[in-house]
Parts: C-alpha cells; structure tokens; sequence
C-alpha cells in the first residue's frame, strides 16, 4: 500500500495547473478511514479555477461523508491552503485537525486548523438563525 507521500505524488501528476504552472494535490482522511482526493482544476476563465482542497471536500461530500479527520496538501514549496481553502476545509473540519503541508521532496509543515483559520466563522454561529428564519 503506497504511503500517503507516494500516493500525493501520482496525484500531484493528474492535476491540471496549464496557467499557473503550479500542480496541487490533497488528500482528505474521514473519521472511517476513508480516503479523498483532489487536484486544482485551473480554467481559461482564470476565476473559475478550483483549488486542490476545494475539489478533495467535493468529492467527499459526493462520496457521503462530512467529516474531515485529516488533510495533506502536496505542492512545489509545501503551499498552505489559501484563505478561501481554510474556509472551505473548516465547515468539516474542527480545529484540532491537523493539516499537513508537504514538498515534492517530502518536506513536510504539519498545522491545527485553528492556527490556520483561528476566530472561524463556522456552521454553528449560523445555528441561532437558522432555527428562527423564514427562510427554507
Ligand atoms: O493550497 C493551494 C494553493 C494553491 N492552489 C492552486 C490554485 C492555482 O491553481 C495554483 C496557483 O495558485 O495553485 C491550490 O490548489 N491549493
């Protein structure tokens, strides 16, 4: 069985980075041990690019999960998740979670999703209004 480096590497070869020139893969583990994956998408249309992180918590949401247990980004120089990213990872993602940035070479930068994104505005803070809106 391939170690998650070795399996973020194949990965990283899949991703389709023609603008940037920048290959990112990701990897997200569930609290079952489930694996998923993702790649950044670039478009013609630069805005319409999706993230590597973005695309891996798409497909485990496809694939019926919504927990994150963990996260592995690989990229040239160990990149962080962007801004929006850390977003995006902390609706399933508590703040324990570990987040681990690694290099091409293996370099590896572990983080807490609350050193990444701390005061995050989460699903919770919407509880209050969501049980008295009018809305769906
Ligand atoms: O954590 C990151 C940082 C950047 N990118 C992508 C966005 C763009 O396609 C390319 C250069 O920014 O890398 C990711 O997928 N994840």
């Amino acid at each position: 069985m391939d170690t998650i480096p070795d399996q973020l590497r194949a990965l990283l070869q899949k991703a389709y980075a023609p603008y940037s020139r920048y290959p990112v893969a990701a990897i997200i583990r569930t609290p079952n041990g489930r694996l998923f994956f993702g790649v950044n998408v670039e478009n013609a249309a630069y805005p319409m690019s999706r993230c590597a992180e973005q695309v891996a918590v798409g497909a485990m949401v496809a694939g019926g999960e919504r927990r994150i247990a963990e996260v592995w980004v690989m990229g040239l120089n160990a990149p962080t998740p962007c801004g929006g990213c850390r977003q995006v990872l902390s609706e399933f993602a508590g703040p324990e979670v570990a987040v681990h940035c690694l290099a091409q070479d293996g370099q590896e930068q572990v983080y807490r999703m609350a050193d990444l994104l701390p005061f995050a505005f989460r699903p919770e803070d919407l509880a209050e209004a969501t049980k008295t809106a009018d809305g769906p």
